[in-house]
C-alpha cells in the first residue's frame, strides 16, 4: 500500500464522519486528522479571548499566535490548544454556534489548511471535514461523502446529547444542522461540497460498521 495513501471524509454535520474515519484509522492503522477539531479550538479561544468573530484578520492574528495539537492518546482523541486540553470544551453549544461563522474566513482557512497539509504529510491519513477531497488534498486516492437525511443526523446528535446529560431538543438541533450545513456549504472559500470524483454514501439507514467496511473495501478496491 502507498506510503502516503489518504482517505478524505468529507459532508454536513452529523452525517458520522468522525465516527467513521477514527474507526476506519483503527481498523488500518492509520493517522486521524479531525480538523473540524481544528476550527472548533480556534472558535473556542477566540470566544475566550473576546474577540469578534465577524473579524477575520484579528482571528488569523489569534491562529498566528496559537498552536493546535491533535493527538491520540489511549484511544482517545484530545485537542490541546497552546499546550491546554480543550477536548471538552470545543464540543459546548456555544461553539458548535460560532465555528462555521469562524470557518468562514478566507484567511482563516488558508492558515488551517496549510497546518492540516502539513499534518497529512506523516504517512497514511484519513481526514474528514468539509472541504478535504475539493481543497485541503485534491489528489487524496480515496474521497468519500458522507451524508444522511437531516432527520437522522438531528436524532443522532440528540442522543449523543442526552447520553452526555446534556439538555437539548430535536427541533432545535434540526435547525441548528440546517442552518450550519447552509452557512458551510454557501461560504465563497473552500465551501462544502462533493468532489466531482468522491463516491458518496448515504449513512442514513446503515449502521457505524456498515458505513466503514464499504469504505475499507472501497481502499482494498483502488489499492489492489
Ligand atoms: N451510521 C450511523 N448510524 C448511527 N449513528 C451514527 C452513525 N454514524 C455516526 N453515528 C452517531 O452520530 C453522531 C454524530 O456522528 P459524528 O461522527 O460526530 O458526525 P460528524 O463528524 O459527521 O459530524 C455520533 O453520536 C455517532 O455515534
Ligand atoms: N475541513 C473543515 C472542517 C470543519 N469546518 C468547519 O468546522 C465546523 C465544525 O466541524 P466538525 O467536523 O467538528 O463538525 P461536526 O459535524 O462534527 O459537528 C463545521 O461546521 C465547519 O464550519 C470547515 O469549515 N472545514
Amino acid at each position: 500500500m502507498d506510503e502516503k495513501l489518504k482517505i478524505a471524509i468529507d459532508g454536513p454535520a452529523g452525517a458520522g464522519k468522525s465516527t467513521v474515519a477514527k474507526l476506519v484509522a483503527e481498523q488500518l492503522s492509520f493517522l486521524y486528522i479531525d480538523t473540524g477539531a481544528m476550527y472548533r479550538a480556534l472558535t473556542w479561544a477566540a470566544i475566550a479571548a473576546q474577540i469578534d468573530l465577524n473579524d477575520g484578520e484579528r482571528l488569523r492574528q489569534l491562529l498566528d499566535e496559537t498552536t493546535i495539537r491533535l493527538s491520540n492518546e489511549d484511544n482517545k482523541l484530545n485537542v490541546y490548544l497552546n499546550e491546554a486540553d480543550v477536548t471538552q470544551q470545543i464540543r459546548q453549544n456555544d461553539v458548535t454556534a460560532h465555528v462555521s461563522l469562524v470557518a468562514s474566513h478566507e484567511l482563516v482557512r488558508k492558515e488551517m489548511v496549510e497546518r492540516q497539509r502539513q499534518l497529512a504529510q506523516q504517512g497514511r491519513a484519513v481526514l474528514d471535514g468539509r472541504d478535504i477531497g475539493t481543497y485541503v488534498l485534491p489528489d487524496a486516492q480515496i474521497k468519500v461523502f458522507l451524508t444522511a437525511s437531516v432527520e437522522e443526523r438531528a436524532r443522532r446528535r440528540f442522543e449523543e446529547q442526552q447520553a452526555k446529560g446534556m439538555e437539548s431538543s430535536l427541533e432545535q438541533l434540526k435547525e441548528e444542522i440546517a442552518r450550519r450545513d447552509n452557512l458551510d456549504s454557501t461560504r465563497a472559500f473552500a465551501p462544502l461540497k462533493k468532489a466531482d470524483d468522491a463516491v458518496e454514501i448515504d449513512s442514513t439507514n446503515l449502521s457505524i460498521e456498515e458505513v466503514a467496511a464499504k469504505i475499507i473495501e472501497l481502499v482494498k478496491e483502488r489499492t489492489r
